[in-house]
């Protein structure tokens, strides 16, 4: 059998693929002149949306649940709690029909600016999944994929998990031998990503009662997933030592420390919050939770919130249940005021950026001239040897990534 296409050679370089130190501030010598950025113009057929996937009616929610979970060890008891997120919902999850909204937006946006490149959308968990889009992909005959993963910061359920995916979907198809799947850079530092919590903030400090003090009495809360502790020590690439929490949790200080400066609000306290952990609870996953963190804040003085999803692209059912239903009831038990920031969703700022992220890797963009609001980024192209990591779960083969 022909060797597959799993995607960890970097395509041979028709420039220089990082000019020295043009790359990453903090990096090795090594990450920035050797093959972990990729900056060779490719010309590709298609734009691959790949989305998380949501049920879209009480009798997917069952077998949506397994999907997500399969060989993961997730307790039977977390399952149905789950499972009650989206019955309260009528069985569905609004993610589906974000990212057919997210979809339309970039068609628009690429046919605004005279970009002919179709977009095909697939999803790790439901259906259309990542196995249909290649097939329709095959079918139309397009060869070279650009795809952008609903996820912008680095970790296995962030990052690799996807890369995976795409290796299997390939793998499942038979079609590693036709199509080339490579991914955009992760966005956390992306302007269009982050333009959209900035305006949230503002629009939210304005937004509360005058008669609060805003540089004593107002706690910005940034959430975001909680993930394995296990998973966060392997985010990103080790050499680059992130401190507690990897280059998960630096990435998003980072992130929040720049969207409070440009909210103008740099003095207003803020700290970045976990939520939605499952796993069993002798295993560490990163903390504290938001709920926990809310109950703490009275003491210290606190009257009002303002909870920013950072770790978000769109209003899905982590964020309608654990935020808007339990962190917001939360507050209000603790006579809290509270305000929830909108994720980017189709913001026009996110939908021009996620263009962008396309057009720098049909360009060739050199890093020097990419786009990034954090002193972390702009991040790799294609993933540095074991970089997110699953330790729990093992080596998978992975797209977009160098071979360990
Ligand atoms: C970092 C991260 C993101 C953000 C990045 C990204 O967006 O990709 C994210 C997004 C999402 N997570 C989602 C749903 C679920 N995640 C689960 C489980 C888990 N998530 C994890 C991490 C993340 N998850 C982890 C470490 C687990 C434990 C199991 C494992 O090790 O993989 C489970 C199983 C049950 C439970 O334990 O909650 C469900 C149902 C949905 C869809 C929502 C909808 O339907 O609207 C979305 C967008
Ligand atoms: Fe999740």
């Amino acid at each position: 059998m022909a060797a597959k296409n799993l995607g960890t050679k970097p395509r041979p370089a028709t420039s220089a693929p990082c000019a020295a130190g043009a790359v990453v501030p903090g990096a090795t010598p090594a990450a920035q002149s050797g093959d972990a950025h990729v900056e060779v113009p490719v010309a590709y057929d298609a734009i691959l949306l790949a989305g998380f996937g949501g049920p879209e009616g009480q009798d997917d929610v069952i077998p949506f649940l397994r999907n997500v979970t399969a060989g993961r060890g997730i307790p039977d008891e977390r399952l149905e709690e789950v499972a009650h997120h989206y019955r309260h919902f009528g069985g569905t999850s609004p993610i589906n029909q974000q990212n057919r909204d997210l979809k339309a937006a970039l068609e628009a946006e690429l046919a605004s600016r005279g970009i002919d490149l179709p977009v095909l959308w697939g999803n790790r968990n439901w259906d259309p999944y990542l196995n249909d889009a290649l097939r329709e992909a095959n079918e139309a005959g397009h060869r070279r994929l650009i795809a952008i993963a609903t996820s912008a910061y680095s970790s296995y359920s962030s990052c690799r998990q996807y890369r995976e995916d795409f290796a299997d979907a390939l793998e499942d198809t038979s079609l590693g031998d036709v199509i080339e799947i490579d991914k955009v850079r992760q966005f956390f530092d992306h302007p269009g990503f982050v333009t959209p919590f900035i305006e949230g903030v503002r629009d939210a400090l304005a937004e509360l009662p005058a008669d609060i003090d805003r540089l004593t009495e107002v706690e910005v809360l940034f959430a975001t997933h909680s993930i394995p502790s296990t998973d966060a020590a392997k985010s990103g690439p080790a050499e680059r030592g992130f401190g507690e929490g990897g280059a998960y949790a630096a990435q998003h200080r980072a992130v929040a420390e720049v969207v409070m400066r440009e909210a103008g609000a740099g003095d207003v306290p803020w700290q970045l919050v976990y939520q939605s952990r499952s796993g069993p609870p002798s295993m560490p996953w990163l903390e504290p939770d938001i709920n926990d963190a809310i109950e703490e804040l009275p003491a210290a003085g606190r009257k009002a919130i303002i909870i920013v999803p950072l770790g978000f692209v769109s209003d899905h059912m982590e964020v309608l249940w654990d935020l808007d239903n339990e962190a917001l009831e939360t507050a209000e038990e603790h006579g809290l005021v509270a305000v929830r920031v909108p994720t980017p969703g189709t913001h026009p700022a996110y939908v021009a950026g996620l263009v962008d992220l396309v057009l720098e890797r049909v360009n060739g963009t050199p890093a020097a001239e990419r786009p990034a609001v954090t002193e972390l980024g702009p991040w790799y192209d294609v993933c540095r040897p074991g970089c997110c990591e699953n330790v729990r779960l093992g080596f998978r083969p992975a797209l977009s990534g160098i071979a360990p």
